[in-house]
């Protein structure tokens, strides 16, 4: 389809202020290709329109005749042959009508079904910020009614601009040749109906992108407010969300009644005109009959061709204003068709088969679009086929970036990521996304049952697979105790299953989706320590065989890791193993530290990570190396300056790891990572 820009360019703001005004026909063109293998069922409509209409003509034509010699002339024998004619016509009038309207209705329910996967195809493939940056109910206002609008501009205004034309064009002629000089007369006071639908047009255009801005804003604030009804209820918001849906309510009201306003005040200047237009035609038929120029059935007639005349001519202006209310929705959906996918599949593919796994970031640099201040900066990093690297740092720093980079959710805007030696974007993306899985941060639940949830990692596993997936997750024995098993049905906002179990599924996920490079995104993020290490076993097995990228704040699993990447403000600051990283002494200890102390935590994280270092007498850790958790020694905190201690209330005491050691378990006795054996064998 052709893409039409129009004058915002910028990427993806869907500005509701000042919507970019397209003319009505540049909107028609743009979504007038989505017509293609339709247009052949298209003819066929307009041929029964055209047939209906002069169906409809013959039919009138005949009531002149049986006016002018049966009811006239009180003949009965000159009824029978105009009146099985009429009856005739009447009949193939109306199967064609029907067989017309079938088929309309077919094709614009055809049209609506493709413009709408057209353009969910389409925001499917938009970059996460996206959706980050719009609200979703507007989103979803655009997606529903405002397709449909479209519709009206595209198929049905067709149908019914051509029905209306068709019409018009058959009565205005036959009017013609009844009496060309009394249509020449009555035709005079046509353009009338045009500088009323001109005159109405702008305003209705106004005030319906006004109600559809208004229609998105009230599902927003629905959705939002549902979304969020546990803060709602728990901050009694219930008044202010009613406040905020009021104002969005008032806005569409105020549309709302304008628009019936506008329509109806249209409607009856119409009428008024039509009504000038009749009695022109009965004064003048009157003169023409008193002259005898004239029979009362043709006036008969005529007039009868003028009230079938009138419906297609006002519903030709009134198609003008629907059009031009429909242009307001296509401008909201051209705003969506109009931001770019942030990556594209690549026209020359190159895909050398399942990967071992070697991943390459270099020299990467990238800005997320619409901010100026780089998330990336130069950053460079191999992971070998099988390694677990984790990339940790403080909030903000560029971790998750990272994993939309290695997904390829955005191009780096310098420098490159390969798989195996290949660039990503020379991958297709289909390929890159089956080799590289993501667990993201967020546990990602299908309205399904456990089943498909897990199933969706690789479509068409059998039973077993899933099963056995289930099983490494350690999720099969949550899911046989659910009412029904695998086929329970879960929903993102399920109760049903905790946080835990939610995140044992998604590994059950990835463990059958069997990719050879794993992404983890802050698995055990929102899971209390329990929960959180009941994920460990089954993650562990997830990531045997695999190269993983572990994103994470929860140091828990770095002793485990190959290699340990420290990001800050979008570089890497440090890199190396838990142990050579503590014993540095620099940002992952001091990350390490204020992770595994609760008490030290809030002043720890308020401290920069390239702080300079202490004063030895304030901040040296009184640990003794070489020793164990147990002996760990504990150490006063360093008060801020004005804030003095009470004299009986000393600094908290905090726990401090020596540096040089490699901890075996947490100072809580919890074991680390290694905690299994055996791995787990491949599924
Ligand atoms: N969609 C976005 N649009 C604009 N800026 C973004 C977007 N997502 C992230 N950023 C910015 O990019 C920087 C890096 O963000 P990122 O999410 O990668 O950090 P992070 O280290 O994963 O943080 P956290 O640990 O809190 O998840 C931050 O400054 C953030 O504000």
């Amino acid at each position: 389809m052709d893409e039409v820009r129009y004058d915002d360019e910028s990427d993806d703001e869907l500005d509701h202020e000042d919507s970019p005004t397209i003319p009505a026909r540049d909107a028609f063109r743009r979504f007038w290709p989505l017509t293609r293998g339709l247009r052949g069922r298209l003819m066929a409509v307009w041929l029964c329109t055209v047939v209906a209409a002069l169906a409809e003509t013959e039919a009138i034509l005949l009531f002149s005749d049986l006016t002018d010699h049966a009811l006239e002339k009180g003949s009965l024998s000159a009824f029978w042959e105009p009146a099985v004619k009429w009856l005739g016509v009447a009949v193939v009038g109306a199967l064609v009508a029907y067989a017309g309207n079938s088929l309309a209705a077919l094709l614009t329910e055809r049209f609506v079904m493709r413009l709408r996967e057209h353009v969910f195809d389409h925001v499917q493939q938009l970059p996460p910020h996206f959706f980050q940056r719009h609200r979703q109910g507007d989103l979803l206002s655009r997606l529903t009614s405002d397709i449909e609008a479209i519709e009206t501009m595209v198929v049905s205004g067709l149908v019914g601009a051509a029905s209306a034309a068709f019409s018009a064009l058959f009565y205005a002629a036959a009017a013609f040749w009844l009496r060309w000089d009394l249509a020449a007369a009555t035709f005079v006071l046509a353009p009338l109906f045009w500088l009323a639908a001109r005159r109405f047009s702008g305003s209705i255009k106004d005030v319906s992108r006004e109600g559809r801005v208004a229609d998105g804003a009230i599902t927003s604030v629905v959705e939002e407010s549902l979304g969020n009804i546990v803060l709602t209820q728990a901050y009694d918001r219930r008044d202010a969300e009613k406040r905020r849906l009021h104002e969005e309510a008032t806005a569409w009201f105020r549309a709302s009644v304008r628009s019936t306003r506008l329509n109806e005040a249209y409607e009856q200047l119409v009428q008024v005109i039509e009504t000038v237009c009749v009695l022109a035609v009965i004064g003048i038929g009157a003169w023409e009959i008193s002259t005898g120029r004239m029979t009362l059935g043709q006036l008969l007639a005529f007039a009868a061709f003028l009230g079938y005349l009138y419906p297609p001519v006002r519903g030709l202006a009134q198609l003008g204003l629907t059009v031009t209310a429909a242009t307001a929705g296509a401008e909201r959906l051209i705003e969506i068709l109009d931001v770019p996918p942030a990556v594209a599949d690549p026209r020359h593919a190159v895909d050398t088969g399942r990967p071992d796994g070697t991943v390459e970031v270099r020299d990467v640099s990238f800005t997320y679009p619409g901010t100026d201040k780089a998330a990336l900066t130069d950053l460079s990093f191999t992971v070998s086929p099988g390694e677990l690297v984790i990339v940790t740092g403080p909030s903000g720093a560029g971790k998750s970036t990272v994993s939309k980079l290695l997904l390829r959710f955005y191009d780096p805007d310098a420098g490159e990521l390969l798989l195996d030696g290949v660039p990503l974007r020379d991958l297709p993306l289909s390929r890159l996304r089956a080799y590289v899985t993501l667990l993201p941060q967020e546990t990602l639940v299908l309205h399904d049952t456990v089943r498909a949830n897990i199933a969706c990692g690789r479509p068409g596993a059998s039973e077993q697979a899933i099963v056995e997936a289930a099983k490494a997750a350690d999720a099969h024995d949550f899911i046989v105790r659910l009412p029904d098993g695998y086929d329970t049905r879960v929903d993102p906002h399920s109760a049903r299953l905790s946080g835990g179990q939610l995140q044992r599924l998604a590994i059950a996920r990835a463990i059958l989706r069997d990719a050879p490079v794993l992404v983890l995104d802050e698995p055990t993020t929102g899971l209390d320590s329990m929960a959180a290490r009941r994920v460990v076993k089954p993650l562990r097995r997830l990531m045997t065989g695999r190269t993983t990228i572990m994103i994470t704040h929860d140091l828990n699993l770095a002793p485990d890791a190959d290699r340990i990447l420290v990001v800050d403000r979008g570089r890497i600051v440090e890199t190396g193993r838990h142990d050579e990283l503590l014993a540095r002494g620099g940002a992952y200890a001091r990350l390490h530290r204020s992770q595994n102390n609760a008490v030290m935590d809030t002043g720890e994280l308020r401290l920069p990570l390239f702080a300079e270092p202490p004063a030895p007498d304030t901040y040296e850790p009184y640990a003794q190396q070489g020793q164990g958790p147990e002996q760990w020694q504990p150490y006063p905190q360093q008060p801020h300056p004005e804030q003095q201690p009470h004299p009986q209330q000393p600094w908290p005491y905090v726990y401090e790891a020596p540096y040089g050691t490699v901890a075996t378990s947490l100072s809580d006795g919890r074991p680390l990572f290694r905690d299994e054996a055996a791995p787990w064998p491949g599924i």
